[in-house]
């Protein structure tokens, strides 16, 4: 097969994700440039007259899927979904995920916890054996920033990790804020050698609004590369 660049990938893994779609189905729609194609390629589908409502996962996807006229609903009116489709920073051999580089995962950690089946579609650099490689995006509450910051590390620290927590800023240099009005903060913690437990520590924290780590949730990950299409999980 011949050599795909990292977009190509993504487009592959997004269409055999299309496949997954049948007609009816209720959808949830992830962020970030994979989920992108996805979103192109099913507004494509419903310009041929494919019959589906979606709940997008950012404000961002939401303009998109409006650009393709792709039915929209909101996750209060539609609380049960069929499958979600999003991409992920990174991806381990338990299908435990890194998400938020977007700065968009409390609201796909919601949709995909709604939804039948969570599946991940991602070029082939996001596999990795240890999460922590990308760094961890925590989503906080703006009250008492600095208290959460300590207490993640705090967290990170019992849970075997050491590192860096930088607040997310735009390029102009202001904090970057959510969907939902809080800040993020970006974990550099290199290897997380247990995800299960630092997710535990970090959701007692009162400041964390969401992590990024997704344990449990995503069914298969598409995985595309210059070897092809590679399927991690059940896909059905
Ligand atoms: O979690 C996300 C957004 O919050 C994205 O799915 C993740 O950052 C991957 O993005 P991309 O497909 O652009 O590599």
């Amino acid at each position: 097969m011949t050599a795909l660049n990292p977009d190509d990938a993504k487009r592959l893994a997004a269409a055999r994700a299309l496949d997954l779609v049948t007609p009816g189905m209720r959808l949830g729609l992830g962020t970030g440039t994979t989920a992108a194609h996805f979103v192109e390629l099913l507004g494509l589908r419903v310009a041929q007259g494919l019959q589906v409502i979606c709940v997008p996962t950012s404000e961002r996807t939401r303009t998109q899927a409006q650009l393709f006229s792709i039915p929209l609903s909101t996750i209060e009116a539609t609380p049960e979904l069929d499958l979600t489709v999003d991409g992920a920073d990174e991806f381990d051999p338990q299908l435990r995920l890194i998400k938020g580089g977007g700065g968009a995962h409390l609201r796909e950690k919601i949709v995909a916890m709604a939804s039948r089946r969570m599946v991940v579609i991602t070029d082939s650099s996001k596999a990795v054996v240890t999460l922590g490689k990308f760094p961890l995006p925590v989503e906080v509450n703006v009250f008492g920033l600095e208290v959460t910051r300590r207490m993640i590390l705090a967290a990170a620290k019992a849970s075997g990790c050491d590192g860096e927590i930088r607040l997310r800023k735009t390029p102009s240099g202001h904090p970057f804020v959510s969907d939902n009005g809080h800040f993020i903060v970006d974990c550099f913690l290199g290897s997380i050698p247990d995800p299960n437990q630092l997710a535990a520590r970090l959701v007692a924290i009162p400041g964390v609004v969401e992590h990024g780590l997704f344990i449990g949730i995503a069914k298969a990950v598409i995985s595309a590369g210059p070897d092809g299409v590679e399927i991690f999980g059940e896909l059905g």
